[in-house]
C-alpha cells in the first residue's frame, strides 16, 4: 500500500507544484492521475521515487516514509518501485532478455552486473515474465528491432523483474496507436491484479483512463480536485479539472480521433474483402 500524507512541493523558483496532496492506493489498485499540463502530475510521480525532494509531507510505502530516507536507504527503497516510461527507456543495442534482466541490476553485486551474469533464478523468472507479456519468441532480438507496443511490453516485464511493491507508470501509451494503447493498458491492469500491486498511472488520455483505471485522481494547479471512480468522472467534473473550454476542445479532438479510427478500420475491411 502507498499512502501520501499532506504532500507539498515548492520548487526553488517559487512554483508550488503540489499542495496538500493526500491519498491511499491500496494493493492491487491501479490509479490514473489526470489533469491539465502543469497540474503537477510529473512532480507527484517524481516525489514518490524521490527524483524530486518533497517540501513537506509523508510518502509511506508500507512502513517506510520515502520522504525521509537517506541516500543509501533510498537506493534500496527504489528497488521496490517499478517504473514504466513513455519512451520505454530500453537499451536499444541489448537484447529483449538483457533489457528485462536489467530490472535486476539493483540486486546483483556490481561485478556481476558488470559482466551481465545473473543467477539462474533471475533468468528463469525473466523467461516467465517474457512469456507473460507475450514476447517469449523475441527474447534474443535486439530491442531496436521491436515495435512500439512490443517495446512497452519489455518495459513492463523489466519493471516486474524488480519484484516491486509499487508501479509508477508515466504516460505508457503516449507513443502508441489507439488499439495498441488499449492492449498495453489491459496488460498493466492484469499484471497489477495478478501481483496485488498498487500502481499510479500518469495518463493524458481521459477516455482511456475511464475505460481501464480502477480509480481516478484529478489534479489542478497542484491540488486534488477529484478522487473517485471512472463512472463519477462526468462532464461537470472534467470541466472543473481542465477548465470548461479546454475540456470541450479535448472532447472534440477525441471524437475526431475516434471517427478517423473507425474510418480507417472500415477502409481496411473494404480492401480485405
Ligand atoms: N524543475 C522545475 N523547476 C521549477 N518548476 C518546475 C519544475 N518542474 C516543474 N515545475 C513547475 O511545477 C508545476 C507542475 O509541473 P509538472 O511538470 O509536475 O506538471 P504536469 O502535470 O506533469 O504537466 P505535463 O502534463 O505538461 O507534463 C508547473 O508549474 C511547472 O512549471
Amino acid at each position: 500500500m502507498l499512502e501520501l500524507q499532506q504532500l507539498y512541493k515548492t520548487y526553488a523558483t517559487g512554483d508550488t507544484a503540489l499542495r496538500d496532496v493526500s491519498f491511499v492506493v491500496p494493493r492491487g489498485q491501479v490509479m490514473g492521475l489526470i489533469g491539465p499540463s502543469g497540474a503537477g502530475k510529473s512532480t507527484l510521480i517524481r516525489c514518490i521515487n524521490r527524483l524530486v525532494d518533497p517540501s513537506a509531507g509523508r510518502i509511506l510505502l508500507g512502513d517506510t516514509d520515502l520522504a525521509q530516507v537517506g541516500r543509501s536507504e533510498l537506493r534500496r527503497q527504489r528497488r521496490r518501485i517499478g517504473m514504466i516510461f513513455q519512451e520505454y527507456a530500453l537499451v536499444e543495442r541489448l537484447t529483449v532478455m538483457e533489457n528485462v534482466l536489467s530490472g535486476r541490476l539493483g540486486y546483483v553485486p556490481f561485478w556481476r552486473s558488470f559482466t551481465r551474469r545473473f543467477p539462474g533464478r533471475d533468468i528463469e523468472n525473466a523467461y516467465r515474465l517474457l512469456d507473460r507479456v507475450g514476447l517469449l519468441e523475441h527474447a534474443d532480438k535486439r530491442a531496436d528491432a521491436l515495435s512500439g507496443g512490443q517495446r512497452q511490453r519489455v518495459g513492463i516485464a523489466r519493471a516486474l523483474a524488480q519484484e516491486p511493491a509499487l508501479l509508477l507508470v508515466d504516460e505508457p501509451t503516449a507513443s502508441l496507436d489507439p488499439k495498441t494503447s488499449r492492449q498495453i493498458m489491459r496488460l498493466i491492469i492484469e499484471v497489477c491484479d495478478e501481483r496485488d500491486l498498487p500502481a499510479i498511472v500518469n495518463i493524458h488520455d481521459v477516455p482511456l483512463a475511464q475505460q481501464f483505471m480502477h480509480r481516478i485522481v484529478g489534479l489542478r494547479a497542484g491540488e486534488v480536485v477529484f478522487d473517485g471512480t471512472p463512472a463519477a468522472l462526468d462532464e461537470a467534473v472534467l470541466g472543473d479539472i481542465y477548465g470548461a473550454e479546454d475540456w470541450t476542445a479535448m472532447r472534440r479532438e477525441h471524437e475526431e480521433d475516434q471517427a478517423a479510427e473507425a474510418d480507417a478500420t472500415r477502409r481496411v475491411a473494404e480492401v480485405a474483402r
